[in-house]
């Protein structure tokens, strides 16, 4: 069986802060980082789960967290690896 604990433990390169899991994307250019924002809005539209999103130029964090619950569950996980995927996509 998969404990949040260990599904967190498989992201790779998010940090958990109390019940809140954050990561920041690199890009080489602007709007590069504005594409991968339309594409995990998009996501989070599809499966009514939406992350904190801050775009600083070139770096966009994502900072997943369940605010219904008030904690972390499986929906952050799924959106964890839903941005992960995305930038690979992108071809970063
Ligand atoms: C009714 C609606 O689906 C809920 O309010 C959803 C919307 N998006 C959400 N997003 C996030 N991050 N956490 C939630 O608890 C949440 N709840």
């Amino acid at each position: 069986m998969n404990t949040l604990e260990q599904q967190l433990q498989k992201l790779d390169g998010w940090e958990r802060h109390q019940e809140q899991i954050s990561k920041t994307f690199g890009f080489d250019a602007y709007l590069t980082g504005i594409l991968f924002v339309e594409r995990l809005a998009a996501f989070a539209e599809a499966v009514q789960h939406h992350p904190q999103i801050t775009i600083d130029h070139t770096n966009v964090t994502i900072v997943w967290t369940t605010v219904d619950e008030g904690k972390l569950t499986d929906k952050d996980i799924d959106g964890a690896h839903a941005a992960d995927n995305l930038y690979q996509a992108n071809g970063q």
